[in-house]
């Protein structure tokens, strides 16, 4: 099998399986959340965004190629920033703010559904254990995400009135950042998988990711919007206001 067609594999499995498709995400871009909807995922999603750098980290410790290290060290950067300006965590936090969240509250991950964090340290997991080539490709559902993350910022200004310039502006950064972390992550694969066995593994860490993504948006779902069953000890609407 030549690359291209490895690609296209990977590519298709982001139009059958990428959380884009997720009727929660239509929900939201479309503006039909409610306040407590947008403040569930909110808190949710932040425990992803958490979690990102945990495993790129991760990911770092197990690399004994220096040049794969320096060109992944960025990703931990972009996240975490420096000390003054700090990164997309805290461009997370702004969103949080905006839609009446404590920003501590979200921070402490307290409230987080059980489902959100078993998905996410599974993603954590997946990447201290398993081999490095499928380590690599099950970030590339990152492929995917400008697209998301374009809807997402036009879809939240049009219908929402939390949504500006600076809540925004954790997505507006990803549009620049996921676009080069890719384009290596991507052609890594291309060229690690050349046997038709590290090809299939190469997109069943792809599925698995795209599973990470999917069950957590069913998890805010069944919680949140229907039919509303919000586990012990999850997030309870009127909690952690700012
Ligand atoms: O909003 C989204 O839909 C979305 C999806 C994904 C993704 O596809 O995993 C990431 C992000 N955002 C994101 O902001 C981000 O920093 C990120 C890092 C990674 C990764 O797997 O290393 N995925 C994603």
């Amino acid at each position: 099998m030549t690359s291209e067609t490895l690609e296209a594999r990977l590519r298709k499995i982001g139009e059958e399986r990428y959380h884009d498709k997720h009727p929660f995400h239509d929900r939201l871009h479309g503006g039909h959340c409610s306040p407590d909807e947008v403040r569930a995922w909110v808190i949710n999603r932040w425990a992803y965004q958490a979690a990102i750098p945990m495993k790129d980290a991760a990911f770092i410790s197990r690399c004994t190629d220096p040049d794969m290290r320096r060109a992944w060290r960025s990703r931990i950067e972009d996240h975490d920033g420096g000390i003054d300006e700090g990164g997309g965590i805290r461009r997370w936090l702004k969103l949080a703010e905006a839609v009446g969240l404590d920003a501590d509250y979200v921070a402490s991950g307290k409230g987080v559904l059980p489902a959100t964090r078993f998905a996410v340290e599974a993603y954590i997991r997946y990447v201290q254990t398993m081999p490095l080539l499928q380590a690599v490709a099950s970030s590339l559902t990152e492929l995917f995400a400008p697209k998301i993350h374009e809807r997402r910022i036009e879809g939240l200004l049009e219908h929402y009135a939390f949504a500006n310039t600076e809540s925004l502006s954790y997505f507006k950064n990803r549009l620049d950042q996921a676009p080069r972390d890719v384009a290596f992550g991507l052609q890594w694969v291309l060229d690690h998988a050349d046997t038709a066995e590290k090809e299939d593994m190469a997109c069943d860490a792809l599925i698995f990711k795209t599973e990470v993504l999917w069950a957590q948006l069913d998890a805010i779902w069944s919680a949140y919007v229907e039919p509303g069953r919000i586990p012990p000890g999850a997030w309870q609407p009127g909690e952690g206001l700012r």
